[in-house]
């Protein structure tokens, strides 16, 4: 498709729309805004857009379709200030945030003005934020709900899901309401507990240090989510209230089942908890390749020499630590580039830092 696309927010999920709608439509124009200057710039620099907008207006201007990709509050906050006569008359407008009611109820203004909301949420992501960690293939299989009100045309959901297609994601149409329960309940309070298992650590370790030396396995498995970015949670926690609130209750109670287990030493009950917890999560469909990946990147600060790709791959390969992806990233001018290798584990990322630093002298930092 042609046109000019408007990605506001060129972070993580901003900026891997934009290379995912790039890849499919190549002719379209990519134009981004961000209140963060450094970012925007550095989503120029990186080519995951084409065009810096002066204002957020300037922008809206000129698209044939508009994504929010900010924190949920602040796409609230634009939603609500948006006006029909800076907008074309055919435009799309969508977001991709994590929650949806609060969100499509701020959108209603618009559709009172005869513009086109849809509300969006790709499942994927990470814990990670910024420009610098967008991926094109960020979204490949992985779920992405739509959340069309009634009135909105059925060929403009199949309008945005053709602008969409570079995703490779998977469409779903749910109601708002429905979508903030099903996130309460497999995204969003998972964040909560992982939080609070960190707090909890971070506790015990005043009393003896090596609580977190010895942190390691389960612990970081199941803690990984808590790194993501605490604006963009702080936002969502506030949106899902509702949900969350519920779901606190009936985990209280939960917590207070299995104490009370544990405290009778009922080996029975424990042992049916656990298996029938185990039962139903071997029995979660596999997970698809793209969602929700984790990658763990290492940065590189190579000379600028043709063959220097092939001398670091070549180190990795002699001792078999396998790389997901590859990229040389210009944000410098000088004689030095920054390669970024992006890895499946923190293992393998450890590794592959330690074989550079034996073979070579170049910088290494994690991302
Ligand atoms: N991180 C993830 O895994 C996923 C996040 N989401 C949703 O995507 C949205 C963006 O999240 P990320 O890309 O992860 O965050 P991010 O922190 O990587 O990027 C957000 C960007 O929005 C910019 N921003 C904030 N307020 C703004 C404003 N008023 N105008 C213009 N730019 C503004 C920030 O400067 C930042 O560059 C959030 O609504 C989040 O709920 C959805 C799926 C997955
Ligand atoms: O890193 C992870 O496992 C995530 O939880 C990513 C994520 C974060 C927010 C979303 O709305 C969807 C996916």
């Amino acid at each position: 498709m042609e046109g000019n696309v408007f990605v506001v927010g060129l972070g993580l999920i901003g900026g891997s729309m934009a290379l995912a709608i790039k890849k499919a439509h190549p002719n379209a124009v990519i134009i981004g805004y961000d209140v963060n200057e450094k970012e925007m710039k550095l989503a120029r620099t990186l080519k995951v857009i084409d065009e810096m907008a002066s204002s957020l207006e300037q922008g809206m201007r000129q698209a044939d379709l508009v994504i929010l990709a900010t924190p949920v509050m602040q796409t609230e906050r634009i939603l609500a200030e948006m006006r029909a006569d800076v907008l074309k008359k055919n435009v799309i407008i969508t977001d991709v945030g994590s929650t949806k009611q609060r969100i499509v109820k701020h959108a209603e203004q618009l559709r009172k003005q005869g513009i086109t909301f849809i509300g969006g949420h790709p499942m994927a992501g990470s814990h990670k934020s910024g420009v610098a960690a967008a991926r094109a293939h960020l979204f490949e299989n992985a779920f992405y709900v739509l959340t069309p009100t009634n009135g909105v045309a059925a060929e403009d959901v199949e309008r945005l899901k053709e602008w969409l297609k570079g995703t490779k994601a998977q469409f779903v149409v749910l109601s708002p309401k429905e979508h903030d329960r099903i996130t309460g309940v497999i995204s969003h309070f998972p964040h909560i507990i992982a939080a609070s298992l960190v707090h909890q650590a971070e506790r015990y370790e005043k009393e003896n240090p090596l609580v977190s030396r010895l942190a390691a396995g389960g612990f970081r498995d199941i803690t990984r989510i808590a790194s993501s970015n605490p604006e963009m949670w702080r936002d969502i926690f506030i949106h899902n209230k509702e949900e969350l609130l519920a779901l606190f209750d009936s985990w209280i109670l939960e917590m207070q089942k299995l104490r009370s287990i544990v405290e009778e030493e009922n080996s029975e009950a424990i042992y049916r908890y656990f298996l029938q917890a185990k039962q139903f999560r071997d029995g979660l469909p596999a997970r698809t390749k793209g969602a929700i990946p984790s990658f763990y990147d290492l940065y590189v600060d190579v000379p600028d020499y043709p063959g220097v790709i092939s001398e670091i791959t070549g180190y990795l390969a002699k001792e078999q630590i396998s790389i997901t992806n590859i990229r040389i990233i210009e944000t410098r001018e000088e004689i030095y580039g920054v390669l970024r290798l992006s890895f499946q584990s923190e293992e393998d990322r450890a590794k592959a830092k330690a074989c550079i630093q034996k073979h070579t002298n170049y910088d290494t930092y994690e991302g």
